[in-house]
């Protein structure tokens, strides 16, 4: 079996970025204003503090504003609720993202109910939800959009292939199926719950793992020349002489690209997407809110 082609999602994001910039420049030529992202962190999670920074240098790298606030851990659910509507009433602010998780002291759909749908650049409020389910205009889940770009610059119509999504979380799995679903993909969903995990997999012409689990899915369960994205991002416990552990994905890359047709690495895959679609999401959503027009789907 030959390698697999690696799916370079860094250097597809770098092209994105570049795209939103030029598109962010003729909105503040046009509006007068630059685009705003409102970032919101509660607490302080180490991970999410990362990816919180990189958000901010891109959206500033692009053109827009960016809009970063820091809330403690021990904010009462009130306060971030006043912040949201806050942001709701800006005029500067276009797109709002709430970094979940919240503390366990919060209600995250009530938190993301309140969100303005028309600045809900992260696609996760129930009308959003509801317009891609029904194929509305709306706004759609960073990292699947990211994913469904990079399998349609990899392999052109996706229609009639087989697709199976492994995990069927609000923000990738079932999202990511709505999406395969509307390019005419047969679409599994696979969870927990399935039932020999491996058999189904095999059936797939696309693969999609959002699992959460470090390198599970392996290179058997791979139909020969699949194409695997892989979403999952896993920190491994350190090796001797490690300080950190090596980050890795959800399928098991060494054996998954002896046998797949494309594969996407971890990282430099789907998580440089899942930013530079908040960047384009947010730019969109600009446009939309001041009614300047666009064509969308030439970014
Ligand atoms: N690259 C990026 O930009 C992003 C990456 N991620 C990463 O993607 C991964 C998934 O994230 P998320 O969707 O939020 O995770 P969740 O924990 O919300 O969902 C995980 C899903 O995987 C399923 N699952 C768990 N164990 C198994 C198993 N043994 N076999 C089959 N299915 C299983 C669960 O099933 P059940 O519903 O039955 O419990 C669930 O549906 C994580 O590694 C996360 O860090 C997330 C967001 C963005
Ligand atoms: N409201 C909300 N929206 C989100 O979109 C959201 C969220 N909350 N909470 C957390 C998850 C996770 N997530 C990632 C973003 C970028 C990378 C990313 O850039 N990853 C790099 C590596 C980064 C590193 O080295 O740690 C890569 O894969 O190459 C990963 C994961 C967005 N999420």
């Amino acid at each position: 079996m030959t390698e697999a082609s690696i799916i370079d999602g860094k250097g597809f994001a770098a092209g994105l970025r570049e795209r939103v910039s030029r598109v962010a420049a003729d909105f503040e030529a046009k509006a007068g204003r630059k685009a705003g992202l409102a970032v919101v962190l509660v607490g302080e999670d180490p991970a999410s503090q990362v990816y919180v920074r990189n958000k901010n240098k891109q959206t500033v790298a692009c053109g827009m504003n960016s809009f970063e606030h820091k809330l403690p851990v021990e904010t009462p659910e009130a306060d971030l609720l006043a912040l949201v509507e806050k942001l709701n009433a800006d005029p500067a602010v276009d797109g709002i993202l709430v970094q979940l998780p919240l503390p366990s002291h919060m209600n995250e759909q009530k938190v993301i109910a309140t969100i303005n749908p028309d600045k809900d650049v992260d696609g996760f409020h129930v009308v959003n939800v509801g317009r891609l389910a029904t194929g509305l205009p709306g706004f759609v889940p960073c990292t699947p959009l990211g994913c469904v770009m990079l399998l349609k610059d990899k392999l052109g119509s996706l229609s009639g292939l087989d697709a199976v999504v492994i995990g069927r979380s609000n923000i990738v799995g079932k999202p990511m199926a709505q999406l395969l679903l509307a390019e005419s993909c047969t679409v599994t969903i696979a969870h927990s719950r399935t039932r020999d995990l491996p058999a189904v997999v095999r059936r797939a012409d696309i693969v999609v793992a959002a699992v959460g689990r470090a390198e599970m899915v392996k290179g058997d369960w791979i139909k020969p020349g699949a194409t695997v994205i892989d979403v999952g991002i896993n920190r491994l416990p350190p090796a001797e002489g490690e300080t950190k552990g090596k980050l890795v994905g959800d399928v098991d890359f060494a054996s998954a690209s002896q046998v797949a047709g494309a594969i996407t690495p971890v990282p430099g895959g789907v998580g440089p997407m899942t930013i530079a679609v908040l960047l384009r999401n947010t730019v969109v959503a600009a446009h939309r809110n001041a009614g300047i027009g666009l064509d969308e789907n030439a970014i």
